[in-house]
């Protein structure tokens, strides 16, 4: 990093969030309407950073991709019914996010997930009026791996791409880092597929808790 830090962007689900258990629910509202059983969570767990599409496909594998792109839609709609019912902070998020305040940085989010809904994650864990900048996976053409969602957040925050860094749990959030020219942070603690290995995603740091972040040497300013 070249400049001084002034902003720390993250991904939502499986980094900030553990959105797992609503997502599930939701895959469980479609599953039902289809006369269906419900799949645990253990099951979907792993897939919920690379979206509900990924999620439809566990749990409904022998469709069509067509019959569930059909089943997206109301995916959605029940999710946003209830998307911070059952989710919680990962454990040391809050004190990490109340740390990079009381350094006079401020902070906000790069998600996939549709803005509308991720806006809704965000108030319902009543952060809006401290989150300073929220892209999500529809606000632009493009999403992550592309850096285009992360270069509107630093445009949006005025700030440079060289004055952020990025945290995710997924390789595509590391990639789309990388090509804004940001420095990037993987998060261990997020979701992950069996034989994903993070350490093969080159990114310029990997922390294991939310809180080693404030702990890292050379990231964030004392
Ligand atoms: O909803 C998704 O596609 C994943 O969301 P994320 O980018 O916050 O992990
Ligand atoms: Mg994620």
């Amino acid at each position: 990093m070249s400049q001084p830090l002034r902003a720390v962007l993250f991904d939502l689900d499986g980094t900030l969030v553990d959105s797992a258990p609503d997502l599930c629910n939701a895959v469980n509202r479609v599953l039902a309407g289809l006369g269906r059983p419900p799949v645990p969570l253990s099951r979907l767990r792993q897939v919920v950073s690379k979206g509900g599409r990924a999620m439809l496909s566990v749990a409904l594998p022998d469709l069509s991709d067509a019959e569930r792109e059909s089943l997206l839609a109301p995916f959605l709609a029940h999710y946003g019914q209830a998307l911070a019912v059952d989710s919680v902070a990962f454990a040391g998020v809050a004190e990490l996010l109340a740390a990079i305040e009381a350094r006079g940085l401020r902070w906000g989010i790069v998600t996939n997930k549709p803005e509308g809904l991720a806006v809704g994650v965000v108030e319902g864990f009543g952060w809006t009026s401290r989150c300073a900048v929220l892209v999500g996976g529809d606000t632009l053409p493009q999403r992550k791996p592309d850096p285009a969602p992360i270069l509107l957040a630093c445009q949006r925050l005025g700030i440079a791409p060289d004055e952020a860094i990025y945290v995710g749990d997924d390789e595509r959030d590391i990639v789309a880092a990388r090509a804004a020219g940001m420095v990037s942070v993987a998060a261990l603690w997020g979701y992950r597929e069996e034989g994903d290995d993070p350490m093969a995603w080159n990114a310029d740091h990997a922390c294991a808790e939310p809180r080693d972040l404030l702990a890292e040497p050379g990231l964030l300013p004392a």
